[in-house]
């Protein structure tokens, strides 16, 4: 399964964030009063979207509170005293002494002990966090050899206070070799929405977002003929006890590369009916160079970053794999940018088979869109999206199907609802879909709130946080254990248990609003405007 967690270095140190010797502690951020840091916090969640009444339903005393000195002084003690692995806070002593050679090596190793450097596909990434915070309490410092420490929080609280003070255009740890591809060897500066920042990003995003819901929209009853196609298929794959004994998972990876070609192409790709995929057609080799790439970068973000150093198999097979990648998509950029300025200047007709292919296109709508944007800079956020997209959806339908498998009564109470309203469907509007299917999004929602496809996600502040009673200096990369906060009983009662009904319950409402965000949350959630998630998060 793909599961995405990051760690980057480089992104902050590059954007001056990260200065670990000249690290100024603000006097002001060490004074806080307590006073002054409830007022904070309400502001903070207010601006969130809770409402007082809200605010009072999470108390802060389930938070420790700061031990006092006087009767009215809390103190907010320095970073140094964040806990974490002792064996690490040494290292923090002598790395200014380790060639670059070392650190690779120590942060490689680091690495793979925790997981904490895998953007997807990290075997089980969680059970070793959840071991740090039992040990440590919700806030771990994790220093880093490098440079840059790392804080792990898994508390609720403390998550929605991060995203709270995360600006507006926040900051995330990016893949450091999909960054590096697309600096080094495409001589992109910005790159695509996973790894631009500041104002770049910013500009990327509101240039994709409506054109992007609007191909969802489009391409509904496309996207109902795909899944149509794959419930035939993984009816004919079925054996003789009704099982489907292997490749479940490619034929889902299909279905979601087969619907994501319909928001991002405007194409059938029909990858389900393609049995060979090493074939010479571009869509055949999209897919195939899809899977590589995927598998290339995650080789390259896990374990020892060697490819920082030279070119490791995994990095040649990165760069190979992410041209073909980028070609295969420019090519595709470039006919509709071609098609577009042939009917704007009216120098005659397009071809029929280019206009029903460009016309109305999330291509099209972005080349004629208000920010302008260059076939180029298309390219690449069509890339992000496709790597991005395909993944997380495999994941999420993966595990939905995997859950409805196993908790038989759930199967049952579904199977219900869906023959009941069966007759009653109209594909093409999804608003009415999601109101007769409470019990399906119940299941999607529990489903993402056990496996979520990204269960970290990252932060970067550009401000001093006071988390629990530590005061956590900006340019900290803040890794929040989003998964871990859904898997822990104080959050959910039976929380490893699938459940759908504790969405439907009235008391749902109770459950704090960040122990399970799938999406993320804020300026830089996710655009989550697939057919599986659009209104869910
Ligand atoms: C069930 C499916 C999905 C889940 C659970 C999911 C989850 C997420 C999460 C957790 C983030 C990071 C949010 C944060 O940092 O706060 C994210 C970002 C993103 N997602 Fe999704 N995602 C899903 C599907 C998709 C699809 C289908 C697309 C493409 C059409 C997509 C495009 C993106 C993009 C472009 C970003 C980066 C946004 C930015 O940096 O501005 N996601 N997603």
């Amino acid at each position: 399964m793909y599961r995405n967690q990051v760690r980057s270095f480089l992104p902050y140190r590059r954007l001056g964030l990260i200065n670990i010797q000249n690290r100024c502690y603000e006097k002001a951020d060490f004074k806080t009063s307590k006073s002054q840091e409830m007022d904070n916090t309400k502001a903070s969640m207010s601006s969130v979207g809770l409402s007082p009444k809200q605010i009072e339903m999470f108390p802060t005393a389930k938070v420790h509170v700061p031990i006092m000195l006087t009767n009215r002084e809390p103190i907010v003690l320095p970073f140094d005293e964040v806990p974490g692995p002792k064996s690490l806070k040494y290292i923090s002593n002598i790395r200014q002494y380790l060639s670059e050679i070392g650190t690779q090596i120590t942060v490689g190793v680091l690495t793979m002990m925790l997981n904490v450097g895998t953007y997807m596909n990290a075997k089980k990434p969680l059970k070793n966090l959840s071991v740090l915070f039992d040990e440590y309490g919700p806030v771990v410092r994790f220093v880093s050899p490098v440079g840059g420490d790392i804080v792990l929080i898994n508390h609720p609280e403390h998550i929605q206070k991060v995203y709270s003070m995360e600006g507006s255009f926040p900051v995330r740890s990016a893949l450091d070799s999909l960054e590096k591809y697309r600096s080094e060897h495409r001589n992109q500066i910005y790159g695509g929405l996973l790894t631009a920042y500041g104002e770049e990003w910013h500009r990327q995003r509101e240039t994709v977002v409506a054109p992007l819901h609007d191909s969802v929209n489009k391409h509904i009853s496309g996207i109902n003929e795909v899944c149509e196609n794959f419930t035939q298929k993984i009816n004919n794959l079925r054996n003789h006890q009704d099982e489907i004994t292997n490749n479940l998972y490619k034929e889902i990876y299909k279905w979601s590369f087969d619907c994501m070609g319909l928001i991002l192409f405007s194409k059938k790709f029909t990858m389900l009916n393609t049995e060979v995929v090493y074939s010479q057609c571009d869509m055949s080799w999209l897919y195939h160079s899809l899977e590589k790439a995927t598998d290339a970068i995650i080789e390259c973000e896990s374990g020892m970053q060697f490819w920082k150093l030279f070119a490791t198999p995994a990095w040649s097979s990165l760069v190979k794999y992410c041209d073909s990648l980028d070609n295969l998509i420019g090519k595709y950029v470039l006919e509709a940018e071609q098609a577009v300025s042939v009917q704007q200047k009216n120098m005659g007709p397009v071809s029929d088979e280019l206009f029903s292919v460009h016309n109305n296109s999330l291509v099209n709508a972005m080349l004629l869109g208000e920010n302008k944007m260059s076939a180029e800079d298309i390219a690449t956020i069509i890339m992000d999206m496709l790597l991005i997209g395909v993944n997380t959806i495999t994941s999420s339908m993966s595990f939905l199907l995997y859950h409805i498998a196993k908790y038989q009564r759930a199967q049952k109470l579904l199977f219900n609802e869906i023959n009941k309203v069966s007759g009653d469907i109209d594909v093409n509007n999804i608003s009415k879909i999601v109101e007769q299917t409470p019990y399906l999004q119940a299941c999607i929602k529990e489903s993402l709130r056990l496996v979520p496809p990204i269960p970290v996600l990252t932060r970067v502040l550009p401000k001093n946080i006071t988390i629990d009673r530590y005061n956590i200096p900006r340019g900290t990369l803040i890794v929040m254990s989003t998964q871990d906060a859904s898997l822990k009983e104080g959050n959910f009662d039976d929380a490893s248990v699938f459940y759908p009904e504790r969405w439907l319950k009235d008391d749902a409402k109770e459950y704090h609003a960040f122990a399970s965000i799938p999406f993320g949350f804020g300026a830089r959630k996710c655009l989550r405007q697939c057919s599986l998630c659009l209104h869910l998060g």
